[in-house]
């Protein structure tokens, strides 16, 4: 892929995630700068990934051409407000925030730039991300492109079409991975009670978890209710699991917990 310099506005999680990966997959890092108030994970990422580091926005705006704006969408208003000291122009925006909308966005940057909003997710950290893309026709075929080979290099992409799929993203790729890790926890924690110490109940699910995803996967012919059905004698074990699920309404609790990331996005809209 082409490279540019791109700076990292907030170095946190997903930040540290999304370059991790890109290092890992050989993006240079010394065209990567990550801006964060605080020091410690600032020098973390430089002692890790060999990126540039700073403590001032402005300076990390200033020495790129790709800015990613990557705070909690409770501050963006006031970081994007203070970048506007800045020389924005040419700059291509790249928003990673649940629930903030492009023309919010542009409004907190007084101006109109280009502008790619993304969600990616944490597992991007082993460039095994899923990210959605939105860009409105004002961003150039080469901006849109520079955009998805950036994510690329941690993992998949998929664009979409309305802005509103963004929050779909969400609930389908962004915040999933804590749902699998919720269920997980709770897997983990009846194999303790039926007695397995803390280390063999974790490989017991995690490992189960891993072949699963595998499976999925490598079989992409196959429907993930076909994978399920193979695992599920008649009256057997599975069975019994499944219809204890299903008798309790899994695919309702599921549903709604999607739904409910999206509202939450909606309304982190309205309220950022
Ligand atoms: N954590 C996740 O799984 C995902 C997070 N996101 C989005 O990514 C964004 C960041 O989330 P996380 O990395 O989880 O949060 P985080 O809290 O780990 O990282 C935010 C970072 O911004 C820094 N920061 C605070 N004020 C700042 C300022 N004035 N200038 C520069 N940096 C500042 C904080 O010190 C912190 O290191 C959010 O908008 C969130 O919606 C998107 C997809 C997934
Ligand atoms: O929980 C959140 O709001 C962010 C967005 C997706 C994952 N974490």
């Amino acid at each position: 892929m082409q490279h540019r310099k791109v700076a990292f506005i907030g170095a946190g999680n997903m930040s540290r995630s999304i370059i991790s990966g890109m290092v890992k997959s050989g993006y240079p890092a010394q065209l990567i700068t990550a801006s964060n108030p605080s020091r410690p994970k600032l020098d973390a990422l430089q002692q890790d990934q060999g990126i540039n580091i700073t403590q001032d926005n402005l300076e990390a705006v200033n020495a790129a051409e790709v800015i990613v704006l990557a705070v909690k969408p409770q501050l963006m208003e006031e970081v994007c407000r203070h970048l506007q000291q800045a020389n924005l122009n040419g700059k291509l925006f790249v928003s990673i925030a649940a629930g903030i909308e492009s023309a919010r966005l542009q409004q907190m940057l007084g101006g109109d730039y280009p502008l790619v909003r993304t969600m990616p997710n944490t597992p991007s950290a082993l460039g095994l991300g899923m990210t959605g893309l939105y860009a409105d026709a004002q961003v150039t075929e080469a901006d849109r492109e520079f955009a998805g080979e950036l994510l690329k290099q941690v993992g998949e992409i998929a664009w979409v079409d309305s802005e509103e799929m963004i929050n779909g993203v969400t609930a389908a790729a962004g915040s999933s991975p804590a749902y699998f890790f919720l269920f997980l926890e709770a897997m983990q924690d009846e194999a303790k009670k039926m007695g397995f110490d803390n280390a063999t109940s974790r490989l017991l699910v995690q490992q189960a978890m891993l072949g699963a995803a595998q499976m999925v996967c490598n079989n992409p012919e196959l429907e993930i209710s076909e994978l399920r059905a193979q695992v599920t004698s008649k009256a057997g074990t599975t069975a019994a699991a499944l219809n204890h699920f299903e008798e309790n309404g899994i695919r309702e609790l599921v549903s709604g917990a999607m739904r409910s990331a999206v509202k939450r996005a909606g309304e982190m809209a309205k309220t950022f």
